[in-house]
Order: structure tokens, then sequence, then C-alpha cells
């Protein structure tokens, strides 16, 4: 980790493919962060229409003066994250005349992110692209680690590549337009990291999600640089999710469905991790690997992160189930989970018995 006055470099450690993620303030505006990743000067900037009037100028203020730069302006919402727009990066990248030596900018949240990063990775059958994420979520989880894709009608990222970035830009000062709903979805994400491998990050989080909440900017800090680490870690173990990388699933099976159930948008991506993990720590709960303590402890923290805590009432046990079959984890017809050992330590399994499920799904507090 290196560090100057106001920014932090931590690195995803893959070899050849290895790429920074500046964390700090006010970065957006400044090239020096970009030209290194700049040699062919063709520069398409991806964004949306709540992002551009935000940010586009002040980010285009910061690239070196010498670049050819275009952008997209994309409808926003989660139901646009779709081969539609994708497709409309790649008319624009046309018509710009852009070669292989071109990079891709992605100015926005998650969707931006995984759509720009998958048309840099079709586009002349692979150009760069760069993260600059604005959303709490995007900066804690979905800019590092180079998984890219769009949403299917039946299925939540089923068509994707694996293609990472070449650097990740992450400009803390954004977080002061988001939404509050934004943010708590992206705390499910930080909340996430703390279940899986880190029980001190976890009770950090239950001592300062207040604060987190209220934007104090060394909380926000903090949170970010111990999401980005722990992820980078994970990644840099195991890029293309053949092991350990699968824990970063934590309540994406339930959330998943419910997001793809509910019509991509309703609940945030975060919202519906959030419920989840309570889901799969419940499930835990009746395998007796955590206690009833330990589930309260979960559901009080998403509780305080403004996160739900129940499923949608009009999702039954079979929409819930024939949702999770298409879950890219599993193998052959069997439904591989992510589960909690303890707070702190999960592990991905295919023992849950199918009842128990059923009977979790049957059980589960509704809205
Ligand atoms: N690739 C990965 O590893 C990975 C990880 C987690 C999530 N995801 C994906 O990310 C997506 C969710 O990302 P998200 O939560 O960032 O949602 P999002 O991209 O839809 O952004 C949320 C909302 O905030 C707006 N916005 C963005 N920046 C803003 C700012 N600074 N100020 C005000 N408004 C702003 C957006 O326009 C949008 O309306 C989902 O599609 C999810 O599947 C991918
Ligand atoms: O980076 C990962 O790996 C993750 O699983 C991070 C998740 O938070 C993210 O939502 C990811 O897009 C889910 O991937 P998928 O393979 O389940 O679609
Ligand atoms: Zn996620």
């Amino acid at each position: 980790m290196s560090a100057d006055a106001s920014t932090t470099t931590l690195s995803v450690d893959l070899g050849e493919r290895s790429y920074p993620i500046h964390i700090g303030v006010g970065l957006l505006g400044d090239s020096q962060w970009l030209s290194p990743y700049l040699a062919g000067r063709q520069v398409m900037v991806v964004t949306n229409e709540v992002v551009a009037p935000l940010y586009l100028e002040r980010f285009k203020q910061g690239l070196p003066k010498d670049c050819e730069v275009r952008e997209v302006v994309l409808p926003d919402g989660e139901h646009t994250k779709s081969l539609t727009s994708v497709s409309l990066i790649w008319d624009a990248l046309l018509q710009a005349g852009f070669n292989r030596r071109c990079t891709l900018i992605a100015l926005g949240g998650g969707v931006i992110g995984d759509m720009t990063g998958y048309a840099a990775a079709c586009y002349q059958r692979g150009v760069a692209f760069i993260q600059v994420p604005t959303t709490l979520l995007s900066q804690v989880d979905s800019s590092v680690g180079g998984k890219t894709g769009i949403n299917h009608p039946l299925g939540k990222n089923m068509i994707g590549a694996f293609w990472q970035p070449k650097a990740v830009l992450i400009d803390t000062n954004t977080l002061v337009t988001l939404p509050p709903r934004e943010l708590s979805a992206g705390l499910a994400e930080v909340i996430k990291y703390g279940l899986i491998r880190d029980a001190a990050f976890l009770a950090w989080l239950e001592a300062n999600v207040a604060a987190l909440r209220a934007l104090d900017s060394d909380a926000l800090r903090h949170a970010i640089l111990e999401s980005c680490a722990l992820k980078a870690a994970i990644v840099a173990e195991d890029e293309t999710e053949q092991g350990v990388r699968a824990l970063l699933n934590l309540g994406h099976t339930f959330g998943h469905a419910i997001e793809a159930h509910q019509g991509y948008g309703a609940w945030l991506h975060g919202e519906a991790v959030g419920t989840g993990m309570l889901m799969a720590a419940e499930l835990s709960r009746r395998l007796e690997w955590l206690s009833k303590t330990q589930v309260e402890r979960v559901a009080r923290l998403l509780d305080a992160a403004g996160l739900p805590l129940a499923a949608p009432a009009n999702m039954s046990t079979s929409d819930f189930l024939a949702r999770m079959r298409l879950d890219k984890k599993n193998i052959d017809s069997k439904l591989r989970l992510i589960l909690l050992r303890h707070l702190g330590d999960a592990c991905l399994t295919d023992q849950a018995p199918p009842e128990l499920l059923e009977r979790l799904l049957d059980d589960f507090p509704r809205d």
C-alpha cells in the first residue's frame, strides 16, 4: 500500500493483469491517475443520464489534453443492464472509428461498470477499460475483480466475461450526492465482507454504521479501504471463481432470485443481497452452525444499515427455488449456497438438505 497526502493505492495482484485501486478525495479532476493507461489516446467515457450532469464535465477536465475524448450517456437503472445498452456503446465506438488501442472509462455505479467492462471485453476482441465508480456499492465491490456482464430476463448477470480493468479510480467525494437508499444498498456488500472473512471488521461496522450513513468521511474511507483490500486479496487468489471467490456470493443466490423475480430495479441489488444474507444466516442456524443470538446480530446490523429484513410478499417458496436452480454456482442439479460456519467465516456447500431449505423459504418473513 502506498500513500501521498490523501490518496491510498491498493493493488490487485494478477501477474501481468495486475492493476491499482486509487482511493482518495477529489481524484476525478486530476489527470495524473489515468494518463499512464491512455497510451492509445482514444477515450470513450461511458456514463448515464444521472451521473453525467453531476460529474462528466469535471471528469473530462481531468483527462490529458491530447486525448480524443468521446462519451456515451446511457439511460439509468438496473433494467437497462442489457444487450441494448451495450450495443449503444459498440455503436459509439465504431462511429468514432476507435481502434484496438482505445480505452473505455466507466463513470458511474455498478450498472455502468458491468456494462462498460463487458463492452470492452468484446470490442475488437478486447480493449482496455478503467473503472471510475461513483456509488458506494461500486467503490467497495463491483469496480474490483473483473466480473463484467448484463442481465437476462431469466437471471442476473447471465451473460458476461471476466475482463479486468487497467485501473480503478475511487473519488470518495462522489458519495455526497448519492441518495440514502443507494448508500444503504452499498453497505450490504460492505457487511458481506465482515460476514465472510473478517469478524473484527464486522464488529467495527456495528460500531460505525451510523457514522457511515451520516457520510462521515473517515468512516467511509476506512470501510472502502477494508472492503477493497478484502476483495483484492480474494480475487488475486481466485480470479475466475474456481474456489474461494464464490464466498463473495454470500446472499446472492437468494438475492439474485429476488431481483429477477421482482423485475430488475424494483429491489436494489444491495437490498436483495442484504435480505439474502439474512436468509443464509438463518439457514446456517437451522444447520446448527450459527446461534439465534448470532442471527439476531446480523439482522440488527442490516436493520441499522437501512436494509430490508423480509422477503417480498409476492414470492413463494417455488418462485425462489425456480430462480435459485438457475444460479451460476450450481453444478449438475445440486444447489450450492454460501453459508456461515461462524460470523466472519463462510463456506460454499451443497450439503444443506433440500427440505431444510424449503422450510426456510416457507417460514422466512415476507414484507
Ligand atoms: N461486477 C461485480 O463484481 C459486481 C459486484 C456487485 C454488484 N454488481 C452489480 O452492480 C449493480 C449495482 O450497482 P450500484 O448499486 O452502483 O447501482 P447503479 O449503478 O444502478 O447506481 C445506483 C444509482 O445511483 C446513481 N448514481 C451513481 N453515482 C451517483 C452519485 N455519485 N450521485 C448520485 N447518484 C449516483 C445511478 O445513476 C443509479 O441511479 C448491479 O447490477 C449488480 O449486479 C457487480
Ligand atoms: O466479485 C464477485 O465474485 C462477486 O460475486 C461480487 C458480487 O457482489 C457481485 O454481485 C457479482 O456480480 C455477482 O456475481 P455472479 O457471478 O453471481 O453474477
Ligand atoms: Zn453483489
